[in-house]
């Protein structure tokens, strides 16, 4: 019972004292309205339907006592018109009922009707968002009607042919083939956006994210181990990353308040509401209990990647990894655009992008971890989330550190299509990699051989299907083994009609980007290198990684990142 009050409170808590007041008789006034609306709804079905009953009966009584044409016939044949018309205007899309509202009225019932209507659709589209905007400090009301709730309604719009070289067969039929429980895809409140010019961002994300109250622990997640765990572990713990490491990091916790107060006032517009809207949910956000405790996150991470329902896999710990991985991977270093920083990855913009199908699962346990620890900002944890699945899998610790910033809105969505693309060459992956990302031969290899070496393909995301190395949940250097050792050659994926390739007995595949990289002589050269030798593998491959969760991410001497480029 404890645990509905404190999150109502926590709720009361997000409010502008105003709002604390006129809460409780604005949420009767809400609640009767609907149940009107709902009594009214209800009542019209009714009749509606008596109406058709009646009108259904009168048919068959004309239909056995007509026996001569004529009046009675031409009648009928009226009726069965109108009942088609009927019929066929009751599926039509609630957008064409909308629009129909607006269409001149051909009769004086028809005019009352539409005014009825009208006012309740003016009265929810902005009496209801007035007061959301007035009372809610968390919302602000989109004047251009573009209400973000419409784009979750379809997560995955029918995305341009060919640009990842994902079948469309496949794509049209992947949502309806889902044979594992899937969270759905929402975007919160938070996610999108509040348009708040940019340099008011600064102040914000000094500290963090804007935060709701915690939520009760959501039951589709592992429960944590009760092993209490260092705040400092991570912070304290050499790190092996070969980037230069900042003088000092110091977690927003451990700044003193005047070093806070001087970090908030680097808004230049700091008396301005939002500013102090931000500054509330900062002090809200530092006090969490679990405040600044990234190696609890990353345990919690740990804890749910074994998923029974996620089939037929049973572990999202690879899904997790190509998630973390496709934050990154739309960097340009030309443009300073993309990448991590920004935890743009929430917005419907990048999300949504082609390549990114099948992430889902990843993004819906991260965002669910985010309500247990509302302080991390979305780019730490969408990154820590693929570096704790790495490790949840036996492979390396990938050099990792907090203070990357969350953008408030989607303006800085980076211009999507950048994803690589599986069924291109060398030269492609070179244009992804070295040219965009600043990646080197070496690192390509360990990415790509240490990403599939986990996981696999799934004909209803990619088209592709099948798994890489025969323990698709181990990380090892097997990737590499395989594909030096045994024979490929091209076949056709059943479900989708996709080519890939695959080894002698079909029981593992390859893509074409796959086979570059014991096609091309300097990526095979390091292919040949970590078939040998895994500790080295091992090594780069986390460098490798850990330098894509830095890409764009520009942090102060104190570790913190307050701009995103
Ligand atoms: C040329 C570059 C790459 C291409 C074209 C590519 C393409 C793909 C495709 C088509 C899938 C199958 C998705 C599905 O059907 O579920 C996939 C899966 C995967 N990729 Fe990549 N990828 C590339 C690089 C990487 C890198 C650098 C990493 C990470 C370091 C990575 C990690 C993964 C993982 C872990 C999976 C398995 C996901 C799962 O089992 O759910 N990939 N990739």
């Amino acid at each position: 019972m404890d645990i509905p009050r404190e999150a109502f409170q926590g709720f009361l808590q997000t409010l502008s004292p105003l709002g604390r007041i006129a809460f409780v008789p604005l949420a009767l006034f809400c609640v009767t309205d609907q149940i009107n609306r709902y009594v009214l709804l209800c009542s019209f079905t009714y009749i509606y339907l008596l109406a058709s009953q009646i009108h259904d009966q009168a048919l068959m009584v004309h239909d056995s006592v007509s026996k001569t044409k004529g009046f009675r016939e031409l009648f009928s044949e009226k009726l069965v018109a109108a009942r088609e018309s009927a019929l066929s205007k009751r599926s039509r899309s609630v957008a064409e009922d909308v629009q129909a509202l607006f269409d001149v009225p051909t009769s004086p019932t028809d005019f009352v009707t539409k005014v009825w209507f009208r006012t309740g659709y003016y009265y929810d589209k902005y009496v209801v968002h007035l007061l959301q905007v007035v009372f809610s400090s968390g919302y602000t009301y989109n004047p251009e009607g573009q209400f973000p709730e419409k784009e979750i309604q379809n997560p995955h719009p029918t995305p341009p042919l060919g640009s990842v070289g994902e079948h469309e067969e496949a794509r049209q039929t992947r949502h309806s083939t889902l044979d594992f429980d899937l969270k759905p895809y929402i975007l919160t409140q938070r996610s999108v956006g509040k348009n708040l010019p940019t340099d008011q961002i600064v102040s914000q994300n000094a500290f963090g994210e804007l935060s709701k109250p915690s939520s009760p622990v959501k039951p589709a997640l592992t429960e944590l181990s009760s092993t209490p765990i260092s705040n400092k572990a991570v912070i304290n713990s050499p790190s092996p990353s070969p980037l230069p490491s900042p003088k000092s990091i110091k977690r927003p916790d451990e700044l003193s308040s005047g070093e806070l107060k001087r970090q908030a006032s680097v808004s230049p517009n700091s008396k301005n509401i939002f500013y102090k809207i931000k500054i509330r949910h900062k002090n809200k956000s530092q006090k969490h209990p679990t405040f600044g405790n990234y190696e609890l996150v990353r345990q919690r991470i740990k804890n749910c990647l074994v998923q029974p329902s996620y089939q037929p896999d049973g572990n999202i710990g690879p899904n997790m990894i190509r998630f973390t991985w496709h934050c990154c991977a739309h960097y340009d270093r030309e443009s300073g655009t993309g990448g991590c920083s920004g935890g743009t990855m929430r917005f419907a913009q990048e999300f949504n992008d082609n390549g990114n199908t099948g992430l889902n699962t990843a993004k819906s346990y991260l965002d669910q971890i985010h309500e247990e620890f509302p302080w991390i900002s979305y780019a730490d944890l969408y990154t820590l989330g693929g570096v704790a699945a790495i490790e949840g899998l036996g492979g390396p610790v990938v050099p990792w550190k907090p203070g990357r910033t969350d953008c408030p809105d989607s303006a800085k969505v980076p211009p999507m299509g950048r994803l690589p693309i599986a069924t291109l060459g060398s030269d492609h992956i070179r244009e992804v990699f070295t040219k965009r990302l600043g990646l080197n031969d070496e690192e390509i290899v360990a990415l790509i051989g240490g990403g599939h070496t986990l996981g696999g393909c799934h004909a209803r995301f990619s088209g592709f299907n099948g798994i890489w190395t025969k323990a698709p949940f181990k990380f090892d250097n097997d990737f590499f083994k395989v594909l030096l050792n045994d024979k490929w050659s091209i076949g056709v994926v059943p479900q989708s009609g996709v080519e890939q390739y695959y080894n002698e007995d079909k029981s593992l595949m390859m893509l074409n980007t796959d086979m570059e990289m014991i096609r091309d002589p300097n990526f095979r050269k390091w292919t040949e290198v970590f078939a040998k030798d895994e500790k080295l593998f091992f090594e780069h491959f986390a460098s490798a990684y850990g330098k894509l969760l830095e890409l764009g991410v520009l942090r102060d001497e104190d570790g913190i990142q307050r701009v995103k480029l």
